[in-house]
């Protein structure tokens, strides 16, 4: 096996785009069955940036336990949330890449390419950046859909990027985009889809925001994840122009036995409820596109969980999806980075 891959030969077609924004995700499984679940969760959990204990340790309980057990689980929690095209993942992240190939087009940048990749499962990283680098594209832009920076999420999918091109001889040009938590449009966009929820439906007595949670002890030596997380529902909270009372922020999708970030979402949605709460909004501003951890932990668990401690209505408010705002946004954090090539922009 040679070290580095053979170059492909130079594009016959020069006319087509040099340059491509590659949105990276975190994949989902290919159906909502234990079958198809299995591998999803194995390369997933495999990842030693998700899961940071001794690897000899974590193979046997990985192997030994976890993908004996949960795959089934996680299967009926998929079933109940997968559509007739697909994981809702999946289909909105196709969608905000169509989405962004169109806005990039209208500005001028037809030329560049828009693909997306997913860290797990399929279209890999890999197949993706070697169809680029096929199709003679010299420069990527790697941007992982994750706002706020974990080196669980956004590291490990930039680490992909990394090392598909480590195999290369004839290296492209990157950047990479490792957060965009506090980006203007994104708080923007995080703010008109609030505002437009509560025209419809009326205002809570409380708005909760859900991030997805991570170990304590990454953050605790290093990991960026909480502050910016903090920062974000800071910023959502002003453009909102809510008090300190009227909202929380909260960690969901805790995974193990040690100790996540606090406080846990399911905690606070049961003491709101205790308290006898008459209504409270939840939504997840750290995940851009709903997806399983949205749909079925924080619309459905969650719900079920407020009641059950004696809290009234409970009501839950989308992710950004295909939002245009949002898509404006994405915009925007994509001409920043290709403003440091200056593309040449054709104005019809
Ligand atoms: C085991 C530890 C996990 C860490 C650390 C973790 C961090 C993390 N995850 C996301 C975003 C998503 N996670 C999703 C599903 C999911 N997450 C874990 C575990 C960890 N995540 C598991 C095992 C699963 C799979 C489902 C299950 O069996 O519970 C998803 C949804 C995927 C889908 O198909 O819909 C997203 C999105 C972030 C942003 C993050 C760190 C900040
Ligand atoms: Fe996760
Ligand atoms: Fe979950």
């Amino acid at each position: 096996m040679p070290r580095y891959l053979p170059e492909p030969p130079a594009h016959p077609d020069s006319s087509r785009g040099r340059t491509a924004i590659l949105l990276i995700n975190l994949g989902t499984p290919e159906a909502p069955t234990a079958k198809a679940v299995r591998p999803y969760l194995k390369e997933f959990l495999s990842d030693p940036r998700v899961v940071e204990i001794p690897r000899v340790i974590w193979w046997l309980i990985l192997n030994g336990i976890i993908l004996n057990t949960r795959p089934a689980k996680s299967a009926e929690k998929y079933a109940s949330i997968w559509t007739p095209e697909g994981s809702p993942l999946l289909v909105h992240t196709q969608r905000q890449t169509s989405l962004l190939r169109d806005a990039l087009a209208e500005r001028g940048y037809g030329e560049v390419r828009v693909e997306f990749a997913m860290r797990y499962g399929s279209p890999s990283v890999a197949s993706v950046v070697e169809q680029l680098r096929a199709d003679g594209v010299e420069r990527i832009v790697a941007l992982p859909l994750y706002p706020q920076y974990a080196a669980s999420s956004s590291g490990t999918a930039l680490d992909q990027v990394f090392r598909v091109l480590e195999a290369r001889r004839n290296m492209p040009e990157l950047r990479t985009v490792r957060h965009f938590y506090d980006h203007p449009g994104y708080i923007a966009a995080l703010a008109e889809s609030v505002r437009a929820f509560w025209r419809s439906n009326g205002r809570p007595d409380k708005l909760v925001m859900s991030f997805h949670g991570v170990p304590r002890f990454t953050v605790d030596t290093g990991d960026p994840y909480r502050d910016e997380c903090l920062t974000t529902g800071r910023l959502l909270a002003e453009a909102l122009e809510l008090g300190n009372d009227d909202y929380r922020i909260t960690f969901q999708s805790r995974f193990g036995r040690a100790e996540w970030l606090t406080p846990y979402t399911s905690e606070v949605l049961a003491e709101l409820g205790r308290a006898g709460t008459g209504r409270i909004d939840v939504m997840c501003p750290g995940f851009v596109a709903d997806c399983l951890e949205t749909l079925e932990e924080i619309a459905m668990e969650g719900k079920e969980t407020f009641h059950t401690a004696g809290g009234g209505d409970y009501r839950f408010i989308p992710c950004l999806n295909e939002s245009p705002v949002w898509i404006a946004a994405l915009l925007d954090i994509a001409e920043q980075q290709l403003a440091g090539w200056e593309i040449p922009v054709k104005t019809q």
